[in-house]
């Protein structure tokens, strides 16, 4: 049975269709990314699934224990505020020291807990943000671009970071991304969105399809180049 799903969801705000029959399942021990130009409702669809938007038509099931750990596009913390990564974890509410500890673990920022969070780098910063989605052990774990303002490097290594934590918790992964080459290597599925979902499956598959080339302005031999080069399975990924 999936985690959650999507049944003919459609979202209309002042008259303007922004999603439109989205028919879409998401599994337990499955990474799924969300490629779409800029407008195409990425946004919003995680706003339906995380329950922060109310779909105009259509269904959003899943169990009612279903718990989703999100991590957001951006945060803003004042810089002149003093604040350790241990308080920011206990925000907006505390959890035991043990949770703490094992969150900044899983998400590979044990050595960052009395850190300023201002003077943290933005992979760092990245990583706290993650710790803090896993406080809850979640069964669905959602990233909206988690990798802005990461270089080429830093991104890999988050999504390796990404690919031990669905190992180990057996959740089930949303990403939304622009980093096309990334996401292909670290995907086990992909969806191409623009207000309708134009093709899904295995990052192969959606590399070599018109409909993913046409959306996205990506030269077919690029895009199949691109896999090819960076793919690897996901053991060598860890
Ligand atoms: N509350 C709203 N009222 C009216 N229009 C909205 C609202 N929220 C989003 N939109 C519009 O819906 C479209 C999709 O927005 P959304 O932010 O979901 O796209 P996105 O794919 O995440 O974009 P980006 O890649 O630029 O972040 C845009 O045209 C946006 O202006």
């Amino acid at each position: 049975m999936p985690l959650l799903s999507l049944s003919d969801v459609g979202v209309t705000r002042r008259g303007h269709t922004i999603l439109d029959g989205i028919d879409l399942s998401l599994e337990r021990n499955e990474i799924v990314t969300i490629v779409g130009p800029n407008g195409s409702g990425k946004t919003t669809l995680l706003r339906v699934i995380i329950g922060a938007l109310a779909p105009s038509r259509g269904r959003v099931s899943h169990d009612a224990s279903l718990t989703i750990g999100y991590v957001p596009q951006r945060l803003h913390i004042d810089p002149t505020l003093p604040m350790t990564v241990s308080r920011f974890m206990a925000l907006p509410r505390r959890h035991s020291n043990d949770a703490v500890r094992r969150a900044l673990e899983r998400a590979d920022a044990a050595g960052l807990a009395d850190r300023q969070m201002s003077g943290l780098s933005g992979g760092q910063f990245q990583r706290v943000l993650l710790a803090r989605a896993l406080l809850t052990s979640p069964d669905l774990l959602i990233l909206d671009e988690a990798n802005q303002g990461l270089d080429h490097r830093g991104t890999a290594e988050f999504y390796r970071q990404l690919a031990r934590v669905k190992r180990e918790l057996g959740c089930g992964v949303l990403m939304v991304s622009h980093e096309l080459h990334v996401v292909m290597r670290a995907s086990d599925r992909v969806v191409c969105l623009n207000g309708r979902i134009c093709c899904q499956g295995p990052p192969d598959t959606v590399a070599g399809s018109s409909a993913y080339r046409d959306l996205l302005g990506v030269d077919e031999r690029d895009a199949v180049a691109f896999y090819r080069h960076d793919h690897a399975p996901e053991e060598a990924l860890s």
